[in-house]
């Protein structure tokens, strides 16, 4: 196993595809923000802050120090949220070589907030042309990756002659990777879910139905389908496992925390309760609410979902009437 996998951000997902990878026999090199979890990894084997319950392969070894990770690495996981993609792409960026090519697959699900950018977009704005970057998204629940539960994924670059090697890479007897185009399209798909999550976890605690569910995924998918139009995206890609696939798997899932978030607002936590009990780990849909609600203001895009979640996260709209609105748009 001559390739060199390096992964930047060691949360639920930059560790479970480390993971994955070092028990197929690479040894895997993963960058941590957190000293405590570099230590917790390389001394006992477990990511006690982000991955509890999974004992970590020997061949995985954790840094935190770029120079460690990204010279000599031949395919880097780019997994940090989105809100630090552009950060931490802007202190890698001295150590990479001149000298050879790079092959960097990003898994962050979200947009840059304020500028509307695709993390893919962010990264090739920021790292050298020797840097080849690809996407890689689907319905996939860390925790459940991590325990090998057959899973299917899809990774996407504009570079397609990387895509057959990326592929081979990440393939396992539970873990599924399909090849297409579509790169913006996988990671619009990936930034939009998050936002319905969020409003079926409302759903959930405010104990609605599986009716106004149903309606809410539904216009869910829709929404994928407006922007992902107005960014030239493939419809196609809405409907495959990166879009409606990781759409049910989220809002159908206990173990989201873009639902979860959802639920414990609804329950009457308040934001800085519920960000004390998501213990560092992220929900993205609540940026990209945001981020999604003014560009589809600014484009004239017709977004009712995103628009009544906004409203409630950003700008204090009751759950109940949020809903109720919603459902007389439909
Ligand atoms: N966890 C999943 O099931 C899953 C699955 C698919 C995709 N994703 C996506 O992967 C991306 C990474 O999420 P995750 O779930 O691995 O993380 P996480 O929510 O489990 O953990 C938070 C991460 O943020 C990092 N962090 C905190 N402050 C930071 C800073 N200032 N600079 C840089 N990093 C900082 C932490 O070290 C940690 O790696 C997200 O975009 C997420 O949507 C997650
Ligand atoms: O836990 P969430 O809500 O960030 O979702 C994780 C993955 O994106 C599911 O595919």
């Amino acid at each position: 196993m001559d390739t060199q996998i390096s992964v930047i951000g060691a949360g639920g997902w930059g560790t479970t595809l480390a993971n994955l990878l070092a028990k197929k026999g690479y040894a895997v090199k993963i960058w941590s923000y957190e000293k405590e979890t570099v230590e917790s990894i390389n001394l006992n084997h477990i990511n006690i802050q982000f991955l509890p319950g999974i004992y970590l392969s020997d061949n995985l070894f954790a840094f935190t120090d770029f120079n460690d990770v990204i010279p000599n690495a031949d395919i880097i996981i780019f997994a940090v949220p989105s809100t630090f993609v552009r950060n931490i792409a802007n202190q890698i960026l001295p150590f990479f070589s001149q000298k050879k090519e790079y092959k960097l697959v990003t898994v962050a699900k979200g947009l840059e907030y304020d500028t509307f950018k695709l993390m893919s977009e962010v990264l090739r704005e920021i790292l050298p042309k020797n840097v080849k970057i690809a996407a890689l998204s689907g319905p996939n629940l860390s925790s459940e990756v991590a325990r090998e539960f057959p899973t299917g994924t899809v990774i996407a670059s504009i570079h397609e002659e990387i895509l057959p090697e990326l592929v081979a890479i990440f393939q396992t007897n539970y873990f599924k990777p399909y090849a297409i185009f579509d790169e913006r399209g996988i990671e619009i798909c990936g930034a939009v879910k998050n936002i319905t999550a969020i409003a079926i976890g409302v759903c959930d605690g405010l104990k609605l139905g599986d009716n106004t569910k149903g309606s809410i995924i539904t216009l869910g998918l829709t929404e994928m389908n407006r922007i992902g139009k107005h960014f030239g995206c493939a419809r196609k890609t809405f409907f495959g496992i990166a879009g409606i696939g990781d759409l049910i798997a989220t809002c159908s899932s206990k173990l989201s925390r873009n639902r979860s978030y959802g639920e414990k607002l609804a329950q009457g936590k308040t934001f800085a309760q519920i960000k004390i009990e998501m213990h560092g780990m992220v929900s993205e849909g609540v940026w990209a609410a945001k981020s999604i609600h003014h560009f589809a203001q600014q484009n004239n895009i017709d977004l009712p979902l995103t628009t009544q979640i906004y409203k409630v996260l950003h700008e204090n709209k009751p759950m109940n009437e949020a809903i109720s609105d919603l459902l007389t748009l439909i």
